[in-house]
């Protein structure tokens, strides 16, 4: 009776608690979990969201997840062209997953940084190492370009580096589509990175901004210091427009120097193409091979040719069918990038059966799959030779046998959650899980030498254990581990379901020295010798769904544990590591690794398929958004972002010195971010495809014909031309204004053009679903027939969004940068081996709002001085 009245407490102590744990989750501002996705940590910040890092559940394969405000206006440009490249020096985009307020990317993890931080630490990169990465660069770029994507934001920053030390081209904010020839006028990029067109504010040809930028990465890298780079920005500007840099011919070599400086030529007509680039000689041996591979990607995209072609996909989907996966919306959705979830298990998954080769490599593997093989032999000649499988099960407490992967969704238990529901029904019979070995064909192309190979991994591994993934799922139907557990399952199911959920299976060891295995004739021996195998499930087997197999022994296969929480990860992959492996390896890493060969891209030329995605979404997307949007606009979440980055501030020559990983469009500014947002769709609206957005589309030949007269694009930001007309045309714009007050450094990079203050403010305000569904007409409101800008008829905005928007002018904009140049303080301080980059770093930013414009105006020249009182 005692006994059971302790029960009856424990129980209630059981439920409260378990009651308190959801509640707690229920009220809980962190955030764990974003769809498929377990958060982990936070590994950096944009302009607009947060960057975390994180693993896809089902597949354990670790993303980074970066988020996005829905506000941001630059999210659709971003993800619109993202999704459609497919390039080894690009970081992939799996999936998207849109939420009330947010957007979210889930991206290919590069746990090397940013090129800028490696190069931090570098202070210089060794010329070779720079050929091999500035290649890779390139090729990238040539693959948008051929493409016919345009970057506009190429820079360090947004360049990041994967574990084995490649380069990965990033963050898509700025790109658009721009045919050959077309002429663009949105001023967009970095200062330090932009070409001297983009300064003069004339219009330009988008793949030679890029080849600029492109310039002025390999001076960096090579040099340790900007070509263009001064505490004044002015100077900086007038520097890219009439200077040269200066070559030291210490660090650069011939070769280098005449790159650069074809690269860096002033007249953007003269610089070299892509492919001349590529073949440089600076760029050998590496040049020549990325560019192959990339026409080779290239060419089968415009072929169509890239989706569930090669062996591996067609094995995957193989797999996934059997297991009861609609195959066809996978592929459907994989076609048209919908980046939906259905997609992103896809590309998780076969980067994960890409990298089975290299798992299966290990003697533990090789040898597992050659057994494979022989009961796939042996089912062929002998299958009841099965039957005599004599197998010992030891149930442990490691490996949930009951994750439901089907339909790519995840159950999201916990181990412990998934213990409760686990049954451990046997679905798979003899016969499927003899097939599924087939899978492993593909590793046993030479039948011979793998038994060579299994033979003497017998010998060297006697009396010792092996392990394979055992998985209850039919889908791991690719690792004979696997097929053994389930055979094993299947028979002594008795005995399974009388304990625990969790599997070990042992099998007698194989024999030492057997004839039969070497000569792979008499594979029945095998079986009826009864000796030992162990196969012990993998604790974490969800992580190895696909049949990876590690070359663990402790049965702990997965590199997550299923209790990996934010505090108790250990991101191993440190930058540290990446620097020594960068530096140490800078020869031994090929220019191709093996992604390049075997990643060649699965998707299809830019398809009209891809407006029609539907992202997988988790609420109502415009139910809040007219309450975020008027939130927005009454300046209440002004400098919500700046405030909550976390940046360094260099205090130099006591002023501040912020140092930005960010491209930024706009901070806070409602107006700006509302009519960038209709810009990004005005770019898109422009590209060469259909839109079916059929309210939208009879809009779309009226902007484009205004487009050009428009954004008073002829207009020279030099001292002393223009800026009379530009200011009569923001004096008239700001005529209600009396405070006017600039912002300082929110916007340090970016210059967005005026079409980004032109707004409509009415018509802004009744726009309540401008991402989705932009307003072109927007933009028409604002075009008068004679196409002269100074004569627009601008609508006043409020004092708030004119001051914020303002920022964007040159003169109007507070310019802070990390310095490289070596007339900076920046370079001062490296010079003189004063690189702890931290001690400079003084304090956080504010929200930069409260500048004293009397400083600013000291540094620059008078004609360039801030006009508060004339306005
Ligand atoms: N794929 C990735 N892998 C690892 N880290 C990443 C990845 N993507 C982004 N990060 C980290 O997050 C930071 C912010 O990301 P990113 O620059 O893309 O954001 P953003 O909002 O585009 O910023 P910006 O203000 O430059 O536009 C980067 O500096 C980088 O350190």
């Amino acid at each position: 009776m005692r006994n059971l009245k302790i029960d009856d407490n424990q129980l209630k102590e059981l439920i409260n608690k378990s009651y308190n744990k959801l509640y707690g989750q229920f009220t809980s501002n962190e955030l764990y979990e974003v769809g498929n996705y377990k958060i982990l940590k936070q590994v950096g910040e944009g302009s607009f969201g947060k960057v975390y890092l994180a693993i896809h559940r089902p597949t354990h394969r670790k993303v980074v997840l970066k988020s996005s405000s829905k506000t941001d206006p630059n999210v659709v440009r971003e993800v619109f062209y993202h999704r459609q490249f497919d390039h080894p020096y690009i970081t992939k985009l799996y999936e998207i997953i849109i939420t009330e307020t947010k957007v979210w990317m889930s991206l290919e993890y590069c746990p090397g940084k940013e090129l800028y931080d490696y190069l931090l630490v570098m202070r210089r990169i060794p010329l070779d190492e720079c050929s091999r990465l500035f290649a890779q660069i390139v090729g990238a770029v040539y693959y948008a370009h051929s493409l016919n994507c345009v970057h506009r934001d190429l820079k360090l920053e947004n360049i990041l580096l994967d574990m084995q030390g490649n380069a990965k081209l990033a963050d898509f904010g700025f790109t658009r589509e721009c045919a050959t020839k077309n002429q663009l006028e949105t001023i967009c990029g970095t200062t330090v990175y932009m070409a001297p067109e983009l300064l003069r504010r004339d219009t330009y040809d988008g793949f030679k901004i890029d080849i600029w930028s492109l310039g002025v990465i390999l001076y960096t890298l090579i040099n340790g210091s900007m070509p263009f780079d001064e505490e004044d920005e002015t100077r900086t500007e007038w520097k890219i427009i009439n200077e040269e840099p200066d070559y030291n011919e210490k660090i650069f070599n011939a070769n280098s120097i005449e790159l650069i400086k074809s690269l860096l030529i002033k007249d953007p007509k003269k610089r070299p193409s892509m492919t001349e680039i590529l073949k440089h000689k600076f760029l050998e041996p590496y040049g020549e091979s990325i560019l192959e591979e990339a026409d080779k990607i290239l060419l089968k995209q415009r072929n169509s040719m890239l989706n569930f072609n090669t062996k591996t996909e067609k094995r995957l989907l193989k797999m996934l069918k059997r297991s009861g996966f609609d195959t066809q919306a996978i592929k459907s959705s994989v076609q048209k990038r919908k980046c939906d979830s259905l997609s992103g298990h896809w590309y998780l998954l076969l980067e994960q059966e890409k990298e089975s080769p290299k798992l299966h490599k290990s003697h533990l593997n090789k040898s597992i799959l050659s057994l494979t093989k022989v009961f796939e032999d042996a089912d062929e000649k002998n299958e009841e030779l099965i039957d005599n499988l004599d197998t010992n099960l030891i149930l442990s407490r490691t490996t949930s046998l009951h994750r439901n992967t089907s339909n790519g969704k995840d159950t999201s238990l916990s181990n412990e959650e998934s213990l409760v529901g686990a049954s451990l029904e046997p679905t798979i019979t003899k016969n499927s899980i003899l097939s599924s070995s087939t899978f492993s064909n593909d590793f046993m192309n030479s039948k011979n030498k793998l038994f060579k190979r299994m033979t003497k991994f017998f010998k060297s591994k006697n009396n010792q254990y092996f392990m394979a993934s055992a998985d209850q799922d039919s889908i791991n139907a690719g690792s004979v581990g696997t097929a053994l557990s389930r055979l094993s399952l299947e028979n002594k199911r008795k005995r399974l379901e009388s304990t625990e959920n969790n599997i070990k299976l042992e099998v007698h060891k194989l024999p030492e020295d057997n004839p039969n295995i070497t000569n792979g004739t008499k594979k029945d021996s095998l079986i009826n010798k009864k000796k030992e195998i162990v196969i012990v499930s993998n604790r974490n087997s969800s992580s190895r769904n696909y049949g990876n197999m590690s070359n663990t022994k402790s049965g702990n296969f997965s590199e997550f544990s299923d209790n990996t929480s934010i505090d108790n990860y250990n991101d191993s992959e440190s930058l540290s590591n990446m620097h020594f492996s960068l530096a140490s390896n800078a020869k031994v890493l090929a220019p191709l690794n093996s992604r390049l060969a075997t990643s060649i891209s699965q998707h299809s030329q830019l398809s009209n398929d891809t407006y029609a995605s539907d992202y997988s979404t988790d609420g109502n997307n415009s139910s809040s958004h007219k309450q975020e949007f008027t939130k927005y606009r009454s300046g209440k979440k002004q400098n919500t972002t700046s405030l909550n980055r976390t940046e360094k501030i260099l205090n130099v020559y006591g002023r501040k010195f912020v140092r930005r990983d960010k491209s930024i469009i706009s901070t806070t500014s409602s107006t700006s971010e509302i009519s960038s947002r209709a810009d990004s769709f005005y770019d898109l609206a422009t590209v060469s495809l259909p839109t079916p957005n059929e309210k939208y589309s009879s809009d779309i030949p009226n902007a484009r014909k205004h487009k050009l007269s428009r954004f008073d694009t002829k207009k020279s930001w030099l001292p002393g031309e223009g800026h009379s007309s530009r200011n009569n045309v923001r004096r008239r714009r700001s005529a209600k204004h009396n405070n006017y007050k600039n912002t300082v450094a929110e916007n340090q990079f970016v210059i967005q053009e005026e079409s980004s203050i032109d707004s409509d403010e009415n018509n802004l305000q009744s726009n309540n679903d401008l991402l989705l569904s932009p307003r072109i007409n927007l933009h028409d409101s604002e075009i008068n027939s004679s196409g002269n800008d100074d004569d627009l008829n601008y609508k006043p905005f409020s004092s708030k969004t004119f001051l914020q928007t303002n920022t964007y002018g040159r003169h109007e904009t507070i310019l802070k940068h990390r310095s490289l140049s070596n007339d900076s303080e920046w370079s001062h301080r490296m010079s003189n081996g004063q690189d702890d980059i931290s001690s400079m770093a003084v304090e956080e930013d504010d929200d930069g709002s409260d500048v004293d414009m009397s400083s600013y105006n000291q540094q620059i020249p008078n004609n360039l001085k801030f006009e508060r009182e004339s306005l």
